[in-house]
């Protein structure tokens, strides 16, 4: 077809599609922004800086009691202080955040945590200790929801899955690594080194975590962004400070959405409390004792952290609706199997899967909470998650002990295999019945009502089979035609669209390159011969541009609505012809494609083969030849052999007919298979089966530049074809 034949379809879109960008990438833009970087590095800084404290206290207060079992009641206490302000007053900061400045908010409470932690080494006494512990806890929950409610109005919606990700990973990975060896560093130290009474043991890592707070609220202060709005006032207009808490509540309570999450976290927590709480035991009977232990407890993180990082692109295309109560069954199921593990090499590997499970979970729910609940409820939302979370892991602390020792041991004779069934076991079977099930429940509370069978949709998008998708999803189907020049594909379109018409179907033609006004404009400079210059791989990003606006305008709109849509070269042609006929790499311009049609594969393509000779002399008798038909015989022998070659590798998508036979012959062939292909399924269709008055009015454009649904047309099951 001569360059400039073609009518455009669709205007330009000014939208940008994000395309599938590697982490390290997203992380780079998300630092970008220069306010979230900043809160990033005040909250990294606080992170090594809590950690740090973590460590100190604990060694101080297990430094002021000489007995055994003190020590022991006191790092008891040191947690239990911790855990404790959240589940008082974790309802109140979320109120708090919700309704005052939260830059102010996160200022004054890192001032305070500065003072109480220098406190702590000056009086050095056990009990104020404690008082510290607690009050420093009962500030950072004010701090934390402040800083998760601020987060997701720094940066785009799909920032913040990164955002969440580079924050997990340095909170739990890189900060209580770098705490330690800071920790480690500071007591050679204070060993080698005579320091003032008020200066030793582990003050100096109490001052140094003072300081961090210190630095992070000069940080905080500096960045207005983080108030937004709250900088003139409170702004819950007309609603007391017990009202809004209420209406926190009765939020989360009545959003099947946050009620899910709530349900969802709440009980993987209590799971994990659980498995904590029997870690101990567990690795005893394994074996191995504490080199057991802590090879489990680096397991979990190994596992989490890889959960954390790769979580996200294992799982692109899975609503992080479902994910998340996906992977909360899935840590279940990996618990209860763990609950009959008896060989230590096996319990790692699956306690490395149990991390992965959590990980994935806990980010798609704390990217949710950050995307879907509305600035002015994120903050109560948040602190309800924190305090529930804290409540469930103090709870199965303290119960799970007392479950161990009432089922103590039994043994198990099945004959052939007898096995010892301890109360750990028993308490690792039951966390993981309750994580399954509140994953059951949370999936079920957040589920959309879309189409799709749950395992479907997980193979599928774990296999990243766009074209299954497509079809669980009751979207439309896409037929390409290929083939080299001359070989008939415009004709063929034409008779298929116009045969689908008749047959009831909302049927559209389209074409590439140039079925957008971009892509005129990319058709016109590609197959002008006077471009002699554009080098291969220029000619390659131009028909992907071409493309990548082609299903952004055109295709994925007509597939969404359910049409079938027939296009005129696709995919193929640019491996045929920039990969094999310019060679470049193939793998490149299959990367280039995918980039750029964001996975989209037709569910037929139709290969009208021809030899080339045939082929140019057809196009030449038809108008002067452009840049790509001057090519030599060569180039178009190799372009042919390539859409041979990508025929054979998949046989099923593929339907090649000799292309010298005649038009009428070619078009029954396709008919026959497209009715076959487009059997039982569930396709928009014109009312009552009436053809449409003119067959390209089904790809007219819309004033808004994207394809248009025919306006009478509606969604059914297909008619019976008539090939
Ligand atoms: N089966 C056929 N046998 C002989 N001639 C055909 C056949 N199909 C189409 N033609 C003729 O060959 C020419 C090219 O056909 P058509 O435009 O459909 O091919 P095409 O593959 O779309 O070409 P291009 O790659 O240049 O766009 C036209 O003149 C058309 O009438
Ligand atoms: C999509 C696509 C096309 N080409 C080439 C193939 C043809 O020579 C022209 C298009 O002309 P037609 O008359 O519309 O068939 O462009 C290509 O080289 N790479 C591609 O991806």
């Amino acid at each position: 077809m001569p360059a400039d034949a073609r009518a455009p379809l669709a205007e330009l879109h000014p939208g940008d599609e994000i395309g599938a960008v590697g982490l390290v990438a997203k992380i780079r833009a998300v630092l970008r922004v220069r306010d979230f970087r900043r809160l990033w590095e005040s909250m990294a800084l606080s992170s090594f800086g809590d950690w740090l404290g973590l460590l100190a206290i604990t060694a101080t207060a297990t430094s002021l009691v000489d007995s055994f079992a003190g020590k022991n009641f006191a790092l008891g206490a040191v947690l239990l202080f911790r855990l404790l302000p959240a589940i008082v007053l974790g309802p109140l900061a979320g109120a708090f955040a919700d309704r005052f400045d939260r830059r102010k908010t996160m200022v004054v409470a890192d001032v305070l945590r500065f003072g109480f932690f220098v406190s702590i080494p000056l009086v050095d006494n056990l009990v104020w200790l404690f008082v510290a512990q607690f009050l420093i806890e009962a500030i950072s929950l004010f701090w934390i929801p402040a800083k998760d409610a601020a987060v997701p109005n720094m940066l785009r919606k799909d920032q913040m899955e990164p955002a969440n990700q580079l924050s997990l990973v340095t909170t739990y990975g890189l900060t209580p690594v770098a705490a330690a060896i800071v920790f480690a560093v500071l007591e050679s130290i204070g060993e080698a080194v005579q320091l003032p009474t008020w200066a030793d043991d582990s003050d100096l890592a109490l001052y140094l975590n003072a300081l961090t707070f210190l630095v992070a609220a000069i940080v905080i202060w500096n960045l207005p962004s983080i108030s937004g709005r709250r900088a003139q006032g409170a702004t819950v207009k007309g609603e007391s400070f017990l009202g809004s808490l209420t209406s926190g509540f009765a939020f989360a309570g009545h959003t099947p959405l946050v009620r899910g999450l709530v349900i969802g976290i709440t009980g993987a927590f209590t799971a994990a409390g659980v498995v904590i709480a029997t870690a101990q035991f567990y690795a005893a009977s394994l074996g191995g004792g504490g080199a057991a232990y802590a090879l489990l407890f680096g397991a979990v993180f190994i596992g989490l952290g890889l959960g954390i990082a790769l979580g996200p692109s294992v799982a692109r295309d899975l609503s992080r609706e479902r994910l998340f109560g996906v992977a909360i069954v899935g840590a279940g199921v990996v618990v209860l199997l763990l609950a009959w593990t008896f060989a230590l090499w096996l319990a790692l590997l699956l306690v490395v899967f149990m991390g992965f499970f959590a990980g994935i979970a806990y980010l798609a729910g704390f990217t949710l909470l950050g995307t879907e609940v509305d600035d002015n409820l994120r903050g109560r939302t948040f602190a309800l998650v924190q305090s529930l979370v804290r409540a469930a892991l103090i709870l199965s602390l303290a119960v799970v002990p007392f479950g161990v020792g009432l089922f103590n041991k039994h043994t198990i004779d099945l004959g052939a295999f007898a096995f010892q069934l301890t109360g750990d076991r028993i308490m690792l079977f039951v966390a993981g019945l309750l994580a399954a099930g509140v994953g059951i429940i949370a999936y079920r509370q957040m589920d959309d009502g879309r189409p799709v069978p749950l395992v479907a949709d997980v193979v599928t998008a774990l296999r990243r089979d766009t074209t299954a998708r497509r079809r669980l999803a009751r979207g439309g189907v896409l037929i390409a035609f290929e083939g080299g020049e001359g070989a008939g594909k415009s004709t063929q379109v034409k008779r298929l669209q116009e045969w689908l018409t008749a047959e009831g179907l909302v049927a559209r033609a389209t074409f590439e390159p140039g079925a957008t006004p971009s892509g005129a404009g990319i058709r016109s400079i590609v197959l002008d011969r006077a471009h002699a210059g554009i080098s291969p791989r220029s000619e390659a990003l131009l028909y992907a541009a071409d493309r990548a606006q082609h299903v952004h305008d055109v295709l994925r709109p007509a597939l969404d609505a359910g049409e079938v849509v027939i296009t005129d070269r696709f995919i193929d042609s640019s491996l045929a012809y920039q990969g094999a006929g310019r060679t470049i790499p193939m793998d490149d311009v299959r990367g280039l494609s995918r980039w750029a049609t964001q996975g989209l594969v037709p569910d037929l393509t139709v290969l009208l083969d021809l030899p080339p000779e045939v082929g140019l002399a057809r196009a030449r008798g038809r108008a002067a030849a452009d840049r790509l038909e001057s090519e030599s015989l060569e180039f178009h022998q190799r372009v042919r052999q390539t859409f041979l070659a990508l025929a054979e590798a998949e046989p099923d998508r593929y339907l090649v007919l000799d292309a010298r036979q005649a038009p009428e012959e070619l078009a029954a062939a396709v008919r026959t298979r497209v009715a076959e292909l487009l059997s039982g399924l569930p396709l928009q269709t014109l009312p009552g089966g009436t053809p449409e008055p003119a067959p390209a009015e089904a790809a007219e454009p819309s004033v808004d530049g994207h394809a248009t649904h025919h306006p009478h047309a509606q969604t059914g099951p297909t008619p019976q074809l008539h090939p």
